[in-house]
């Protein structure tokens, strides 16, 4: 039987607390998941104090505490490292004498591959690459997970408890990183430019701004709900909505006739087409 101890987690260390270290944070933190501790870093105190107040964590400032990113590193065992893309290698290079035997690094980064975290952190080094996406604030995110050849199948387990406690996880292939990157890790971004265009038809149509807003997300918030609840798939949905010879049949046949689908692709072709510039540098 698994007992409450066994699901705990070592000490994690989050550096770069921001939108989406920060949302793992909170996440984890609700969960109630026992831990050694959680440590958030962040630049500035304003980012710093934005996290403060959550139960079990420490949030340093580095305006304040330069060490703050080695200190963290070193008495964790998960590294979550949250920063930009670009400034990847040089935190790697700044906590890589700090990190205790048997530290798990987990990347948070877009486009940046295991290998340059290896070449950085040395052979043998436990890497992971995760994607998560920000609904990790309210426990709903969805985190792709891949492992480097230096994490065992425990690292792997503990770091997929951790993103657990935000969510739900897929492993997949490192190579499948970023494709997923451009659907779930990206994918709120769409949603939410969806509950934006969706609001300014309706101000169009001559509804006040906080009618068309209210209208547009509790759309939004009522059809994710139902789609959770129901069990059923989207398209019986929205099968469901769309009476024969109807109103929405005409909507939907203008969205379908603008290539909806083609559009997607394209869409998820450019962010990828990104994460492929990240990797390399750019
Ligand atoms: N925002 C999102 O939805 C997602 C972001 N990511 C990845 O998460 C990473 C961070 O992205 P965001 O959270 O959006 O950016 P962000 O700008 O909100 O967060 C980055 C944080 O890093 C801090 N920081 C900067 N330099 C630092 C240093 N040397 N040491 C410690 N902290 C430092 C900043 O204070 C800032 O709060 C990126 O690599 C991105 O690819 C991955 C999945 C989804
Ligand atoms: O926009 C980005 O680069 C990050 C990765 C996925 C979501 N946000």
């Amino acid at each position: 039987m698994t007992t409450v101890e066994d699901r705990s987690l070592p000490a994690v260390a989050v550096l770069g607390a921001g939108s989406m270290g920060g949302a793992i944070l909170q996440g984890l933190v609700v969960s109630g998941l026992p831990t050694g501790g959680i440590t958030a870093t962040n630049r500035t105190r304003a980012k710093a104090d934005a996290l403060a107040g959550l139960a079990g964590v420490t949030s340093v400032a580095l305006e304040e505490q330069p060490s703050g990113n080695t200190d963290a590193a070193g008495s964790a065992g998960i590294i979550l490292v949250g920063v930009k893309p670009a400034m990847v290698p040089d935190l790697l290079s700044e906590i890589r004498p700090a990190l205790r035997p048997g530290a798990v690094v987990v990347s948070l980064a877009a486009g940046v591959t295991i290998a340059t975290f290896e070449s950085v952190l040395g052979e043998g080094a436990r890497v992971l690459r995760s994607m998560p996406n920000t609904p990790a604030v309210v426990g709903k995110a969805v985190t792709g997970l891949a492992a480097g050849a230096g994490a065992d199948a425990d690292d792997v387990a503990m770091v997929t408890r951790l993103f657990e406690t935000v969510g739900a996880v897929l492993q997949v292939p490192e190579e499948q990183i970023d494709p997923l990157s451009t659907i779930s890790g990206s994918g709120p971004a769409y949603v939410f430019l969806l509950v934006e265009a969706l609001a300014s038809a309706a101000v169009g149509k001559g509804f006040t701004p906080e009618q068309a807003r209210l209208m547009a997300e509790q759309t939004f918030i009522g059809a994710s709900a139902l789609l959770d609840a129901s069990g059923e798939e989207a398209a019986e949905l929205r099968r469901r909505v769309t009476s024969p010879k109807g109103t929405t049949e005409r909507a939907v046949a203008v969205l379908q006739g603008a290539h909806l689908d083609a559009l997607f692709a394209e869409a998820t072709d450019a962010a990828l087409a990104r994460a492929r510039e990240l990797a390399a540098g750019a």
